[in-house]
């Protein structure tokens, strides 16, 4: 009798782990032949395991079939290999709408991110470009002493410093100087996204989004929104836009482009502080690491390349020889008509997309056209970026950094094929 119980305990649990391991099988989906391998478990053991070789390795196998389930522990995840079949899919808000940004306003459900794209538009990015100057400046400064002091000069860290400060500066509204050395909660944060790099690889993002810096940064929104609120300050950032929002203001009146906060009673504010902090903790943690991580691999694909290196100097002597006269200074339009440099910015989003995988859950059950198949309400579905922009089907050579694929280029096949800055629901607001 002693010996059955464990007997069916074992029997139960081996049932219940094949039958999860049979979902897309079962739904008549092609699959992988998997399970919870030895391979796979000393990997994991190992800390061995990378999410995102996984997901490229899946990929891989799914040979020449547009959709292919696989499983990522015990979560049956549906591949979605074809561009054309991940554009219908995740551009049907009915069945794939991004949920973490539905937000309910009084009895209605807001979508927070379509709401707050007009931040990112751009007469308002012409705006703030006078706030992005300063830092610039500060970077400018930070590199020539390194340079004069004969000192070793780590890009990534300027940049990563550069990139953190434009966001303090813009959407936590701080006039502050990251490159002197101080004790910012900023300079804690890039420490603390390079430390978490690992996990994240490990966790496939998974881990809950809190950081230990969360409540600092909450502290800082209550001031920057405080001063804005009742001192009736104007600062041109992404913060003042934020409480204009949080106060029912309009964000698209383009014929006049008013920075002004209309104050209005603290029970018809749209947003409390709360989540005013965590919209811009979620602006920092995506817009950050992409941002920065894209500066590096460009500066670095571009110094690579002699060719490459020439032409984005010619465009940049030739552009600022033609606006030399009128003004000195630098403005977000001379930056705008750069568009040899914009190409190589877009090819290395293609090579080394920031998000390497796009993912949602099925908010209604899919009918998947010209199939039977259907994709059930709560499943998960995954448009692998990183193995689609790196299949020489999708981009001819796609080792290779060629930034003429996207160069003056308004419509092809490989500018069809790029979904660098995501799709569907939840598209980049910051691109
Ligand atoms: C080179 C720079 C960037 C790249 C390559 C990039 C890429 C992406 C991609 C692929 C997505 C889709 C994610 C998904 O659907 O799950 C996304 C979403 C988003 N991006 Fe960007 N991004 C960049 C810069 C920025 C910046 C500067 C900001 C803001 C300041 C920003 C804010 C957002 C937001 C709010 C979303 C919405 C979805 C979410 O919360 O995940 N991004 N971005």
């Amino acid at each position: 009798m002693w010996l059955l119980i464990p007997i069916l305990f074992y029997s139960v649990i081996f049932l219940y782990i094949r039958h999860i391991y049979t979902y897309w099988k079962r739904k008549g989906f092609p699959t992988e032949r998997t399970g919870l391998g030895w391979q796979f478990l000393k990997q994991v053991y190992r800390r061995e395991f990378q999410y995102v070789s996984a997901i490229n390795e899946a990929y891989s196998a799914g040979g020449e079939r547009a959709l292919y389930g696989v499983y990522f522990f015990f979560r049956p995840t549906l591949l979605v290999r074809d561009v054309a079949l991940a554009r219908l899919i995740l551009e049907s808000p009915l069945h794939f709408d991004d949920k973490r940004w539905h937000y309910m306003q009084g009895y209605r459900k807001i979508n927070l991110l379509e709401r707050l794209a007009p931040i990112f538009n751009v007469q308002r990015v012409e705006g703030m470009f006078r706030n992005v100057e300063k830092v610039v400046d500060n970077m400018v400064k930070q590199v020539n002493t390194l340079i004069v002091g004969n000192e070793a000069l780590d890009m990534q860290i300027v940049l990563r410093t550069y990139v953190i400060n434009v966001f303090a500066n813009l959407l936590y509204g701080l006039d502050t100087n990251l490159f002197e050395p101080n004790d910012s909660v900023f300079k804690r944060y890039i420490q603390s996204t390079l430390r978490n790099r690992g996990i994240n690889s490990y966790t496939l993002n998974h881990l809950p989004k809190k950081s230990s810096l969360t409540y600092r940064l909450r502290d800082i929104i209550r001031d920057s929104t405080g001063r804005r609120e009742d001192g009736g300050i104007i600062r041109k950032d992404i913060m003042q836009l934020l409480v204009k929002f949080r106060n029912g203001n309009n964000l698209t009146n383009n014929s006049k482009l008013n920075w002004h906060v209309e104050n209005v009673f603290e029970r018809e504010k749209l947003l409390s502080i709360k989540k005013l902090s965590k919209v811009a903790e979620r602006f920092l943690n995506i817009g950050f690491e992409s941002t920065a991580s894209t500066a590096t691999l460009t500066l670095y694909e571009i110094l690579q390349s002699p060719s490459i290196h020439k032409k984005v100097l010619e465009e940049i002597h030739i552009r600022s020889a033609a606006t030399k006269s009128e003004d000195n200074r630098l403005t977000y339009a001379k930056i705008d008509s750069l568009e040899y440099l914009d190409a190589c910015i877009k090819e290395t989003v293609r090579k080394y997309p920031s998000v390497p995988y796009v993912e949602r859950v099925c908010q209604k059950n899919f009918q998947i056209p010209n199939s039977r198949a259907t994709i059930n309400e709560g499943r998960t579905i995954m448009v692998p970026v990183m193995a689609i922009q790196r299949d020489e089907r999708n981009f001819k050579d796609p080792d290779y950094y060629r930034p003429e694929r996207f160069y003056k280029a308004t419509s092809g096949e490989e500018l069809n094929n790029f979904l660098g800055y995501g799709l569907g629901a939840g598209t980049c607001v910051g691109e």
